[in-house]
């Protein structure tokens, strides 16, 4: 479990102080995948270094599995900072060492006997599935098969903490989703908590189970992935949920619905197996009313399927009163918007 309390972060720079985190206040669960999203400048990158203590903090305390890093001597923390592996967006590999040496070097600096790197770098390019391009130099390498040296090579000191630091975006899509594929595997496999970075939603919403969202230094807002996706509160969030869901042009038919003083459109929302029932079309035509879809969802959040409506349900006000209420019994969430 990692335990953020009243962390802050200045940096001085020419005499002046600028304060990038203020007084953050988190707690990461043990064995999760957590999230922090946040746009540009809003302090991602420092409260991560700040988990291993790449940055220092300024003021308040970093406590990973019991123990607090802010108050070990030096020595100390060489040896804590092993249970924490960090991948990175630009990679940082050994440009003249092979994918064999990148991820034998923290097992290097271990003193490791060398039969006990072969074994266990071996291990390691099976997981990452890097087998056959043991000896070729991070150059010879796709960006996807340099970040799984990376992941390889932050594994190395069976660390029970990784730490991802917009670890896909500079990687296509396509590549994205198998490196968020294979941190899922890692989380499973290894039971390693996962904490990661990342300025989109599509990240968050395919592998993990909780969210910070980061603005100016400050959390506004945390939680289940599915909760703060589903009931964004915060703009800032609201602007991320945004970034995967469609809504550009639902504003204009809001906008008509209400010239027209109408209350008939509604947001249904489905979580789980309940999705792919036909729950919503039997509860209207059950109303002796029918209904337009305009706009709708349904995809995945990490294992859970979900989907969400926009339907304009074409009837009276009781008729729309009884379909929201009937949809609620049958275990949907439903709104009139
Ligand atoms: N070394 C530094 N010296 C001075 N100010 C810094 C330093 N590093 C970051 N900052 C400032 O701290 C704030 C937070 O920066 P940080 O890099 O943590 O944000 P971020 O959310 O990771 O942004 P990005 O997504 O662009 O990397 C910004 O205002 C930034 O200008």
């Amino acid at each position: 479990m990692i335990v953020l309390s009243n962390l802050v972060k200045d940096y001085k720079t020419k005499g002046q102080s600028v304060r990038a985190l203020h007084s953050i206040n988190l707690t990461i669960p043990k064995g999760q995948i957590y999230g922090i999203i946040g746009h540009s400048g809003a302090g991602k990158s420092t409260l991560i270094r700040c988990i291993n203590l790449l940055e220092r903090p300024t003021d308040g305390k970093v406590m990973v599995d019991g123990v607090d890093l802010t108050s070990l001597p030096v020595r100390q923390l060489q040896v804590q900072r092993r249970k924490i592996g960090m991948i990175f967006q630009h990679f940082n590999l050994l440009t003249s060492a092979t994918v064999f040496e990148n991820i034998a070097f923290p097992l290097k600096l271990a003193r490791k006997p060398q039969a006990e790197i072969n074994k266990r770098v071996t291990e390691l390019l099976d997981l990452v599935g890097l087998t056959q391009h043991r000896d070729k130099f991070p150059a010879q390498l796709s960006g996807g098969q340099k970040q799984r040296v990376g992941i390889a090579r932050a594994l190395a000191n069976d660390p029970s903490v990784l730490l991802c630091d917009e670890a896909t975006s500079a990687l296509d899509p396509q590549t994205t989703n198998s490196i968020l594929a294979l941190l899922l595997d890692i989380n499973r496999k290894l039971g390693l908590t996962i904490v990661l970075i990342t300025h989109e939603m599509q990240v968050i919403r395919s592998i993990c189970d909780q969210v910070a969202v980061i603005d100016g230094g400050q959390i506004v807002e945390s939680g289940k992935v599915i909760d703060v996706f589903l009931h964004p509160e915060h703009p800032t969030t609201r602007e991320f949920v945004e970034q995967v869901s469609d809504s550009s042009e639902l504003g204009e038919v809001l906008e008509k619905e209400k010239a027209a003083g109408t209350h008939q459109v509604i947001r249904v929302t489905f979580l789980g197996n309940i999705t792919y029932e036909p729950v919503l079309f039997e509860t209207i035509r059950e109303l002796g009313a029918s209904f337009s879809i305009l706009q709708g969802t349904i995809s995945r959040m990490k294992d859970m399927p979900y989907g969400q409506l926009i339907v304009k349900i074409e009837g009276n006000d009781t008729q729309v009163r009884q379909a929201v209420d009937t949809l609620r019994v049958r275990g949907l969430e439903a709104e009139v918007i």
